[in-house]
């Protein structure tokens, strides 16, 4: 419902007067509806209509677009609002021109409901719509208030003109540059980086304080480390700027971590979690496009109705989620192996875009982000009406060092100096470690998040409102267990730096986005040498020869090569063992197996002492059980399970372990039979029911996947770099050697669906 602006303040243009709280208060309540202003909004708010420059610094959700819109109905003028967010120029950062506008019109369609006349400019839109814009801002009287635009238009000189004709006829009250720290500031090594088209815009910004002197300037961030506080203060020329600071702190977000190499499947386990909350929305965060449509896949089908955001962007599917019909959207934090910038732009882009959706309720992020401050970015979407809510993170160590293996070579990408090279490359590490002392460190989730802001807190602030402060010892267990699950992954060699998902094909045929042939195409130059180091690896890629172009299958073979030397050179008994050989479960697992079983029922005897039964056997058993169910798909479904194994001990009842023993030694005792594999609809009455018990009640938390182990519910196995290669390789031929390219696609998607 459209309402009529409220009468304006007797301020003009060129009277620098503090307008009174009580009047401000009067429009935020005719236009917004709200009694109050929040946090620091007022001061920010009385500073710009006063003329001052103002830095303000606010949470995700904190209410800041409120510091540029109530000026914009309080003084006759217009209001310019920078805004990274509806820059067209972003679908150069593999940001999605669909989705931008879509977004852009989301705002400024808001904005209008309520009364005010907002309007964006943007490539979008139509010759006439410009123009019908134009026209009003050089009419008489602009009924316009607030304009959003791109930092890529303040760039035009065309625009630039316009703003200034505005500016000498006493019209332009304010310039807000909002989410300043998506463009400016990052720090010069990454300033470096930017492509060429975007370095003008970028620097124009600070021009507008030379062409506009008069003119207060509005910097609003929801995150800003001290350092690139000064950047942004120094690159817009602010003077004497009112540096206003709110604390990061999010109350109404509960954080928790969930890891996934301890989960018996993490899907099911985001499944449950996101049914505990019935028909809220949440927004699940992923790494690769391919895990995003995965999930999206996987979450339908379990009946959560569910979009993806990925290559396809539709400003439909956003529409959709924007007005309710849509319960979760799983958005891609695409990422590409070759680019820095997708890796600066990209994983922060949705969190960033503006969205509005004050109801989110979960924000999960599937694999972890690349930095604390994306990370608060993209968790903060949640809880915005500032009820409870929650963000809930899937850490898994092969994501973890899938991201390392990115961050140390993205750097190269760029043909930097070595010196910026190594140092943008040392940063992004630096930035990253944070993420994994978050998640691999027992303190308090909520301190770690704002200390790394800077902000020294009290680990009472958070109230028991995040996992390791409100349930400690199952975190620390948890804790152990990955530590001890790591730890045995590393001394067997199971660890893959190269792996991709079970999707890396993709449905079109294409490569998964770590093997994106426009990635390609746009020419990288690195090779990889035969080093068995990782780690010289990573410097071979960093450090290798120029070659005019990329060629694909000579990089396929080198990093398969390279995959075959780690693997063959660790020592001279694996360099025999065949790849299959590498899955398989040895005797010394086994064996330590065994002993980890029976240390967890040691661990637990307080629980099992009136139970008559020899700990030894009773290990000996739950571990033929495991071998049993997982000894053909492998190594890390076995360690997965016994991990699972280790858990349940830790809550079961005498009842549960003597059911369980007795269930397993009787099959134990029966021959092995051909339907000991797992699609065998027996085998489902020695499947453990393992759940996260404490974290469920307490929590709200899931229920680790109890459902029989069939053929259809095993996670798929997952490729190692070779066998991706050797499979890529044979669609490839099947692919040229067909006359019927529709037909082939057809055969090339059907062969994943089943193979994978
Ligand atoms: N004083 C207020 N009282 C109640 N709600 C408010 C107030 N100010 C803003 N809001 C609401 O809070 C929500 C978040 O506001 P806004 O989008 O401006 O946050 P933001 O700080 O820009 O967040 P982000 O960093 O995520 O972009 C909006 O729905 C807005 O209407
Ligand atoms: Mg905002």
């Amino acid at each position: 419902m459209s309402k009529s602006p409220l009468p304006l303040q007797s301020v003009s243009g060129a009277e620098k007067q503090v307008i009174k709280k009580e009047a401000l208060v009067k429009i935020l309540r005719w236009h917004f509806g709200y009694s109050d202003f929040r946090g620091k909004q007022l001061e920010a708010i009385q500073a710009v209509l006063s003329g001052r420059d103002c830095f303000c610094l606010m949470p995700t959700g904190g209410g800041k677009s409120m510091c540029y819109q109530i000026p914009a109905l309080a003084k006759q003028g217009i209001v310019l609002v920078v805004s990274p967010l509806i820059g067209e120029k972003f679908d150069g950062f593999y940001c999605n021109f669909l989705l931008v506008s879509a977004l852009m019109e989301n705002q400024v369609m808001a904005l209008k409901e309520k009364g005010i006349a907002g309007e964006y400019l943007s490539s979008t839109q139509t010759v006439k719509a410009k123009n019908e814009i134009y026209e009003n801002l050089s009419s008489g009287k602009p009924s316009l208030r607030l304009l959003y635009v791109t930092p890529e238009l303040i760039a035009t000189s065309g625009f630039m003109a316009k703003l200034i004709k505005i500016h000498d006829r006493g019209l332009l009250n304010l310039i807000a540059i909002d989410e300043v720290r998506s463009y400016m500031g990052f720090n010069s090594i990454c300033e470096c980086l930017l492509p060429e088209a975007s370095k003008p815009s970028y620097r124009k910004l600070s021009s507008l304080r030379n062409r506009l002197p008069s003119i207060p300037v509005l910097a609003l961030t929801a995150t800003a480390v001290p350092k690139v506080q000064e950047d942004v203060i120094d690159s817009l020329c602010l003077r004497n700027p009112l540096v206003l600071k709110s604390s990061f702190n999010r109350p109404n977000i509960y954080y928790e971590v969930r890891y996934k190499d301890l989960l018996d499947d993490p899907y099911s386990d985001l499944c449950n979690y996101l049914k505990s909350y019935g028909n809220n929305c949440a927004i699940v965060y992923c790494l690769e496009r391919t895990a995003c449509d995965d999930l999206a896949v996987h979450l339908s089908k379990n009946g959560i109705s569910c979009a993806g955001l990925n290559s396809k962007l539709r400003s439909s599917v956003l529409d959709n989620w924007i007005s309710s019909k849509t319960q979760v959207v799983v958005a891609t934090v695409a990422f590409g192996y070759l680019l820095l910038l997708a890796q600066l732009f990209k994983w922060s882009f949705y969190c960033r875009m503006g969205i509005d959706r004050k109801d989110v309720r979960v924000v999960c992020h599937f694999n972890i982000p690349k930095s604390m401050e994306g990370f608060y970015q993209e968790s903060g979407r949640a809880g915005r009406d500032q009820l409870p809510s929650r963000s809930l993170l899937y850490y898994g160590v092969d994501d973890r060092k899938k991201m390392e293996f990115i961050l140390s070579n993205a750097a190269s990408k760029k043909s930097l100096p070595s010196s910026l090279e190594e140092c943008s490359s040392k940063k992004s590490l630096a930035d990253f470690r944070q993420m994994i002392e978050y998640c691999e460190e027992s303190g308090c989730r909520r301190k770690k998040i704002l200390e790394s802001f800077g902000e020294e807190v009290p680990a009472s602030l958070c109230a028991k409102s995040c996992d390791a402060c409100k349930h400690p010892n199952i975190v620390s267990k948890y804790l152990e267990e990955l530590t001890s699950a790591t730890a045995f992954r590393h001394r067997n060699g199971s660890s893959r730096i190269y792996m991709s998902s079970a999707s890396a094909l993709n449905d079109e045929g294409q490569f998964s986005e770590f093997w994106n042939r426009d990635d390609e195409a746009s020419g990288s130059e690195e090779d990889i040498s035969d080093s068995d180091d990782p780690v010289e690896i990573v410097k071979s890629v960093s450090h290798s020869s120029k070659s005019s172009e990329w060629r694909i299958n000579e990089r396929m073979e080198s990093l398969q090569r390279a995959e075959e030397n780690y693997y063959g050179t660790k020592n001279s008994q694996d360099k025999k063992m065949s790849k299959a050989d590498k899955n398989s479960i040895s005797e010394t697992l086994r064996e330590s197996g065994k002993q980890r079983l029976l240390n967890a029922m040691k661990q637990n005897q307080h629980r099992f002492s009136n139970l008559q039964i020899d700990f030894v056997t009773s290990a000996e058993t739950l571990e033929n059980e495991c071998h049993k169910k997982y000894e053909k798909s492998g190594k890390s479904f076995y360690l997965s399970q016994m991990a699972s194994t280790v858990r349940w001990l830790s809550t079961a009842t005498p009842d549960e372990l003597t059911d369980r023993l007795g269930k397993t030694a009787n099959i134990s005792s029966e021959a092995v039979r051909p339907e000991a594999n797992f699609s065998s609809p027996s085998s489902s009455s020695f499947n453990p029911v393992i759940t996260q018990v404490d974290e469920q009640k307490v929590t709200g938390g899931s229920v680790k996947s109890s459902s029989p182990v069939s053929q259809d519910t095993l996670p798929p196995p997952i490729l190692s770099f070779s066998e991706f290669v050797n499979r890529r390789k044979a669609t490839d031929n099947q692919f040229s050697t067909s006359k019927r390219p529709s037909s082939d696609g057809v055969t090339r998607v059907m062969e994943k669906k089943t193979k994978f």
